[in-house]
């Protein structure tokens, strides 16, 4: 751990505080804090050790890309082709494919962690991050769990900049259904679905048609399941590929060209008419607003389908309207229709964990991302920054990384020399106090 050192109580401390700083070690950082080993959170790291500056990076689970590694099924790939899924400075090996597995990106981000010598520290969940405006500094307070049924230490570290890179994805939206606890069959959200394996020969909702409820529809199928699709509200499916192209290639193309979003959007609906017909008739009805408007304005990811549809097509997936309630073995669809079914998959999206723990809500919303949009979202007030939440995908967090780890240098360079007086004073208050 780079320039830190420990301390039972720094100089900092407010007296309503004073229990709880005597119960935890305070950590002080020189150099930003970092929230999340994803590849936003190594993506900044990585772009932070080029320029000499120290950091330490706090990730809840015990592995890098958890979310890629824990939360995500078998059979899934990158659905963008791999130039706009890599990191900054370390380009993915030329012999992945356009489109790589999860397991190749897992690779390329293990090797990418272990190129920037990025360590961060696992299994230690942020809990509460506070600005204290007094001294100009950042109190992170975490939990450290070295084993499943250990209550975990409590740890404090200070410092000057807070790195927020927990991800748009941080928690699985459980939505309440009625009559959920009768049915009796499996249930399980579609971040623990590994495959279809186990269900072959099963009736199976799927809840949700975005890119998971699809993609798992899509495996169950694979596996001789029979899923019933909830598409409960307008979805755009658009062509992975055009004529062999990657669509949001050719997306990217037409607004290098300048043209608007909205008319790149039209570009993009008659292209997906023209490939894959009017999908409405399977019950798949379009919002009004175009695919990449959608993305931009309300997060919302368009489907690029990569074999659902045609498994819509020929009745292997059925798709459903919505759910009026659940019963033991069955459901009873709004139109009064009843579906037998032995498993439940919520495909139902995730969400932002940052106001659990951020205690902050200027540069937030209440919806746990920067109410600023792209590309006026990666910098707030006081050494507050994020990184991955410009609902750009990977690409995006690159962007954001370059970015923040440019301001904080700069900052980090000044400061520390001015200020190297007083940081060393902090410095033997905080050993004097080890
Ligand atoms: C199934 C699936 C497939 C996807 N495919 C693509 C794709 O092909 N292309 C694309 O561009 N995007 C894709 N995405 C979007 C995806 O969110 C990004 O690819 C990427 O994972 C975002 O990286 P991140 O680091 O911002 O967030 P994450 O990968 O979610 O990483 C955040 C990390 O923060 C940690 N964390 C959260 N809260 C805390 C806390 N309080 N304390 C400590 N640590 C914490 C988490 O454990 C996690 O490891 C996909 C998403 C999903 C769910
Ligand atoms: N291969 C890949 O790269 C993949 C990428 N991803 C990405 O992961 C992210 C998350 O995707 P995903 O998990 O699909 O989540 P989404 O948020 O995209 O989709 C959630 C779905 O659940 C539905 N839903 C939510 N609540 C309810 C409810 N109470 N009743 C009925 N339906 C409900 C939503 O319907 P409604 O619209 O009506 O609210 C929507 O269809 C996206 O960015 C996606 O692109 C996911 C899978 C594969
Ligand atoms: O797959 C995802 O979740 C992404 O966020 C990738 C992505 C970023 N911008 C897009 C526009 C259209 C389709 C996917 C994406």
């Amino acid at each position: 751990m780079p320039n830190t050192c420990l301390a039972n109580m720094p100089p900092m401390v407010q007296a309503s505080d004073h229990e709880d700083f005597f119960a935890r070690p305070c950590i002080w950082v020189n150099g930003p804090v970092i929230v999340g080993a994803g590849p936003s959170g190594l993506a900044v790291g990585a772009c932070l050790k080029e320029q000499g500056v120290p950091l330490i990076i706090l990730e809840r689970a015990n592995c890098i890309a958890s979310l890629w590694q824990n939360r995500t099924y078998d059979r899934l790939k990158l659905h963008l082709p791999k130039q706009f899924c890599q990191l900054p400075n370390f380009p993915f090996p030329e012999e992945f494919p356009e489109y790589p597995t999860k397991y190749q990106f897992i690779e390329y981000l293990e090797s990418y962690a272990k190129h920037f010598h990025i360590s961060p520290n696992f299994n230690e969940t942020v809990q509460s991050a506070k600005y204290e405006q007094t001294f100009g500094l950042w109190r992170v307070q975490t939990t450290r769990e070295s084993s499943s049924n250990d209550p975990g230490d409590q740890v404090e570290y200070i410092c000057r900049w807070l790195v927020v890179a927990t991800g748009e994805n941080a928690e699985k939206v459980v939505p309440e259904f009625e009559g959920l606890e009768e049915f009796g069959g499996d249930v399980m959200h579609a971040c623990d679905y590994k495959s279809g394996e186990s269900y072959s020969g099963k009736r199976v909702l799927v809840v949700g048609c975005g890119n998971s409820g699809m993609e798992v529809s899509l495996d169950l199928c694979n596996y001789n399941a029979e899923p019933s699709m909830v598409a409960r509200g307008p979805v755009h499916v658009l062509p992975r590929e055009v004529l062999g192209k990657s669509t949001f290639e050719v997306a990217v193309s037409l607004m290098k060209w300048q043209l608007p979003l909205w008319s790149v959007d039209k570009i993009l609906l008659i292209l997906a008419r023209l490939i894959l017909g009017n999908v409405e008739k399977y019950g798949l009805r379009r919002p009004s607003m175009g695919p990449l408007q959608l993305k931009n304005t309300a997060g919302k990811t368009p489907v690029l389908d990569i074999g659902a549809l045609q498994k819509i097509r020929s009745g292997e997936i059925k798709v459903v309207r919505g759910i009026k309630r659940f019963y033991p073995g069955g459901v009873e669809l709004p139109n009064g229709e009843h579906l037998k079914i032995d498993s439940v998959i919520l495909a139902t999206g995730y969400r932002s964990n940052v106001p659990s723990w951020l205690k902050e809500n200027e540069f937030f919303s209440k919806d746990g991302i920067p109410k600023n949009p792209f590309p006026d979202g990666w910098k707030g007030k006081a050494g507050l920054y994020a990184v991955g939440f410009t609902r750009k995908g990977l690409s995006g967090a690159s962007l954001d990384a370059i970015s923040v780890a440019h301001d904080i240098a700069k900052s980090w360079k000044e400061e520390t020399k001015q200020k190297r007086k007083s940081i060393g004073t902090l410095h033997r208050r905080c050993i004097s106090h080890f």
